[in-house]
């Protein structure tokens, strides 16, 4: 099916299925055309200033409100505690394999690490989905946070109560806290997400860049409304304060006819990302290449930060070019879509993942710092590659399956073996 947008970050949309759906004028007139039920979504707090303030209008065939009580649901692979122990050492682990049997997007997500905590709405989890099979007569939704899904494997369409949109490798999708949606997917899939449980995405400032550059508003892309008449069970199934709980419904959720507001998912071609890096010499903070931000209570200083590295000309002259050694305050979580990271020679594969937390020693391997050194300093293009970060302010603890799991490198510490010392005169 051709899928239809409406573009801009945060923008005020409004959007109808059937001519004559939406209000005009007003959220909730005594008599809602055709008898549709008014529901404001909430995404941020009532009072939140008006340029940070989120939400949006909703009009269905049912309140939604029309539903029984939640049960604990038993998918213990999907955790807010992120139960290590945390570590100081680095980490990175191989690409953790899709199941053979049937699995979903809900069963099929794996919490790799995480901070803060949902209870006081700070820190991030760090989810792994892998799945071979479309989400079937259920939805879910997050209320612990607004999901950053970023595909690495397949297609994903993710028909939410907003519309519906796909997401592939190379795309992003944000999904915000309490929007429900079913994930269909083409084939095995596999992908990252992030799941903040702070402030909104958001696009970072820009400063001296000046008014265009980087992810640029227009290019994001929302969902008109779309909507499925089904009176028949759905299982409702939510994340909510750390576990998953599942109520039979009697029909479907995704019955909007008609939205309006600024609270909505969205897509991004992360090809659409206008790179900005040095024409002189020296390789800037990896903040120029900062696609979202969270931002915490400290200004700068964010909750969590989505980076990319995306295929860029590197000219940088008497400079060494690949990313520096380096310690950090922000702990570092990576992954990789496809191609090779110009930090690590060998190891870091796509759909694997790195974790460099607080003070932690990291930057180039030994054979990607003696290729870099050696190398003739033309203009030379990164090209097929899409590697990522989720920086955080707050400490990233792995959890105990990703401690445990088989994927978890025993040697990686052995990347920074061998690097000859220098020699003073
Ligand atoms: O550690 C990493 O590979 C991520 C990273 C990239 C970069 O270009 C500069 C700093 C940094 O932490
Ligand atoms: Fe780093």
């Amino acid at each position: 099916m051709d899928l239809r947008y409406q573009t801009g970050f945060g923008a005020h949309f409004a959007t109808e299925v059937v001519a004559g759906a939406l209000p005009v004028g007003q959220n909730s007139p005594q008599h809602v055309p055709f008898g549709l039920y008014a529901e404001q979504l909430s995404g941020t707090a009532f009072t939140a200033p008006r340029h940070e303030n989120r939400r949006s209008w909703l009009y269905r065939l049912r309140p939604s409100a029309g539903h029984g009580p939640y049960r604990p649901y038993n998918q213990p692979r999907l955790t807010s505690a992120f139960d290590g122990p945390v570590t100081p050492n680095r980490l990175r682990w191989s690409p953790i394999e899709i199941p053979a049997e049937p699995t979903d997007f809900v069963d099929g997500l794996v919490t790799l690490a995480g901070n803060g905590d949902v209870a006081t709405q700070a820190g991030m989890g760090v989810h792994l989905y892998l799945a071979n099979a479309s989400m079937k007569d259920r939805v879910f939704y997050d209320a612990d946070g607004e999901l950053l899904i970023v595909p690495q494997q397949g297609v994903l369409t993710l028909v939410t109560e907003m519309g519906r949109l796909k997401a592939g490798p190379g795309h992003i999708a944000v999904i915000p806290r309490g929007v429900r949606f079913r994930v269909e997917v083409e084939g095995p899939s596999r992908g990252y997400v992030c799941e903040n449980f702070g402030a909104a995405l958001r696009l970072p400032e820009l400063g001296p860049i000046g008014s265009n550059g980087l992810a640029n508003p227009r290019d994001f892309e929302t969902p008109v409304a779309a909507f499925e008449d089904v009176d028949a069970p759905t299982q409702v199934i939510q994340k909510f304060q750390g576990k998953l709980w599942s109520a039979q419904w009697d029909h479907s959720p995704l019955d909007v006819v008609a939205w309006h507001g600024n609270l909505a998912p969205y897509r991004y071609d992360l090809a659409r990302f206008n790179t900005i890096n040095t024409v002189s010499y020296d390789h800037p903070d990896p903040s120029i290449f900062t696609v979202l931000t969270s931002p915490s209570d400290t200004p700068g200083t964010a909750n969590v930060d989505f980076v990319i590295f995306p295929p860029r000309w590197m000219v940088a002259e008497h400079t060494f070019r690949p990313p520096w050694f380096h310690r950090n305050v922000m702990s570092e979580f990576m992954g990789l879509v496809h191609g090779a990271y110009d930090a690590k020679e060998g190891g870091f594969a796509p759909g694997g993942a790195s974790l460099h937390n607080c003070m932690s020693d990291h930057g180039p391997d030994v054979a990607s710092h003696r290729k870099a050194t050696d190398a003739e300093l033309g203009p030379h293009k990164i090209d097929n590659t899409l590697a990522f970060m989720f920086e955080s302010r707050w400490v990233i603890a792995p959890t105990k399956f990703a401690l445990e799991h088989r994927a978890l490198q025993a040697d990686y510490d052995a990347c920074w073996d061998g690097f000859p010392k220098a020699r003073l005169p």
